[in-house]
């Protein structure tokens, strides 16, 4: 690695690409097994915060896989530098003053704690999908859970890969129970409880 590389401080700071928009930037980090609602309530949230005038942009698990991620498996080293580059590329969206939406498995604890530290303090907010893993299975959407038990998928989160729970996420949806609507209305009270968006814009 070389020595000779000096960090660049932006003459416009992320506080004021941010303040245009009546937004602080931050991360909402959506963490959960297959299933969970991860996608489908980051893009229900996505959509609400659009539609209200908010600056957001969404990072999307399948997604970056077919692009900066191509290269990653589903081994324990090849998700922890899935996360590794994700997180660093969610700080940089959130330098750019936006509301970041990463909806990635994220199943080990180390690795969100260290995307975690890379943010501001009260800019990395946990959202856990406690969904029950049977409800998960029972909507396979993707048939993935069915192929995993048949032997034909390794390493599959919650049935031969860990998932280890989050101990202090900052939102904990549960998908079973909770509708998209309900889920998405938690999440903005969050967000302008702690002042990370500065009105409702309806
Ligand atoms: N072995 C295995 N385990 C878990 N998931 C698998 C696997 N193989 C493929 N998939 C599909 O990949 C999506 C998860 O990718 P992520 O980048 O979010 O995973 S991780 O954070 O690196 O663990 C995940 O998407 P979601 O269902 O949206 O979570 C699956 O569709
Ligand atoms: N209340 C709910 N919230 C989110 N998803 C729900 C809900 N009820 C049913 N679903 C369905 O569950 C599935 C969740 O899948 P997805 O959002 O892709 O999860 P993940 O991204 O965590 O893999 C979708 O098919 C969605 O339509």
């Amino acid at each position: 690695m070389s020595n000779n590389i000096v960090w660049h401080n932006h003459k416009v700071t992320r506080a004021e690409r941010a303040a245009p928009k009546n937004q602080h930037p931050c991360v909402l980090w959506f963490t959960g097994l297959s299933g969970s609602g991860k996608s489908t309530i980051a893009n229900a949230l996505d959509v609400a915060l659009y539609q209200r005038g908010y600056h957001t942009f969404l990072l999307d698990g399948d997604n970056v896989r077919h692009g900066l991620n191509k290269d990653l498996g589903f081994s324990d080293e090849d998700r922890v530098e899935n996360i590794r580059r994700i997180g660093e590329m969610s700080k940089l969206f959130a330098d750019a003053g936006l509301i970041v939406l990463s909806a990635f498995i994220s199943p080990f604890t180390s690795d969100r704690r260290m995307v975690r530290n890379l943010m501001p303090a009260g800019e990395f907010i946990e959202v856990f999908m406690d969904t029950p893993i049977e409800t998960c299975e029972d909507r396979d959407p993707k048939g993935l859970y069915e192929k995993a038990r048949a032997g034909q998928i390794k390493d599959f989160t919650g049935i031969d890969s860990p998932y280890e729970v989050p101990e202090h996420p900052e939102v904990v949806l549960d998908t079973s129970s909770q509708t998209v609507d309900q889920c998405v209305e938690q999440l903005l009270e969050y967000l302008l409880e702690r002042k990370l968006i500065l009105e409702r814009q309806e």
